[in-house]
């Protein structure tokens, strides 16, 4: 660890302190059930939770990576075939307007509107969008950073074949890993497989899951600052103040223990 990065850490860990409460963690059913409930209930459509959920993550990882520590290197965004994806989509756009320069590795493309849209956003701003997987030695030259927008809290064991070679880079790669949502490949509530990922910066959206309770990475950050109050309250989600006019907040992997 560099000094710059000791005093991110430190800064990290002082600013948790000072804002966090005991958030809970969610099981599967309930972080669907709340997902649910912010469409049927509250009349949100997806590409706004998605555009917020997006935009969260990307300023996370400035805070974590900041364009200037990357130099010339790419980011490298790996996007899944569900609302993961979509998340990963829209956070390679913003990460473009800060001034990264981030390509879509997206293997399983969808048909839905939605998708092609985000995917047409990205190539209209000169976002190169790809297919086939780069080697291994390419990833490591050309990449300081992979975000993971390859599955979120509907992911069932084990990955499917498909899925196999990005999860087996990711697992063998020196290049650090930003996971939205929950590390891919881990089972939501149980965590990592065996040879499971090792994200350094994982960002939790609406709550932390209970596969966050194992994660041991150097970054935790929650954003999606959407939640109206009374879903909060109904869930007793106890999430932690964001300063100011933050959309994400370093919560600290102590802070986040007890009350389920
Ligand atoms: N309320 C919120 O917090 C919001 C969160 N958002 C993000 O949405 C995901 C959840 O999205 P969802 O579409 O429900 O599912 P996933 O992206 O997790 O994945 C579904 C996708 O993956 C395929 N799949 C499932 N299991 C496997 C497997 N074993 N192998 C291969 N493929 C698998 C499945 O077939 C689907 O195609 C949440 O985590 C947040 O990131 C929203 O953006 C905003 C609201
Ligand atoms: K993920």
């Amino acid at each position: 660890m560099n000094l710059l990065q000791i005093l991110r850490t430190v800064h990290n860990r002082s600013f948790s302190t000072s804002y966090t409460k005991m958030v809970r963690y969610l099981g599967q059913q309930e972080a669907q059930s709340i997902d649910i409930e912010l469409f049927n209930e509250y009349s949100f459509s997806v590409d706004q939770l998605m555009e917020l959920a997006g935009l969260s993550c990307a300023v996370a990882i400035e805070k974590c990576y900041p364009q200037s520590e990357l130099g010339n290197k790419s980011v490298m965004v790996c996007v899944g075939p569900g609302n993961n994806g979509g998340d990963g989509l829209v956070c390679a756009r913003h990460l473009k307007l800060f001034n990264y320069k981030p390509i879509v590795y997206y293997p399983k493309r969808s048909e839905r509107q939605l998708y092609n849209n985000l995917t047409k956003q990205c190539t209209l701003m000169n976002i190169p969008v790809i297919q086939s997987l780069p080697e291994n030695s390419t990833v490591e030259c050309e990449f300081g950073l992979i975000v993971d927008a390859l599955f979120g809290f509907s992911f069932k064991p084990p990955v499917r074949e498909e899925f196999i070679p990005i999860i087996k880079l990711m697992r063998e790669t020196k290049v650090p890993i930003a996971s939205i949502d929950i590390p891919s490949g881990w089972d939501v509530e149980t965590g990592p497989p065996e040879d499971g990922i090792k994200p350094d910066l994982l960002i939790s959206l609406t709550a932390p899951k209970l596969c966050a309770k194992l994660y041991t990475g150097k970054y935790h950050y929650l954003g999606g600052r959407f939640v109206p109050p009374r879903l909060e309250e109904k869930y007793n989600l106890d999430l932690p103040k964001y300063p100011g006019t933050e959309c994400c907040v370093s919560i600290a992997q102590k802070q986040c223990a007890a009350k389920q």
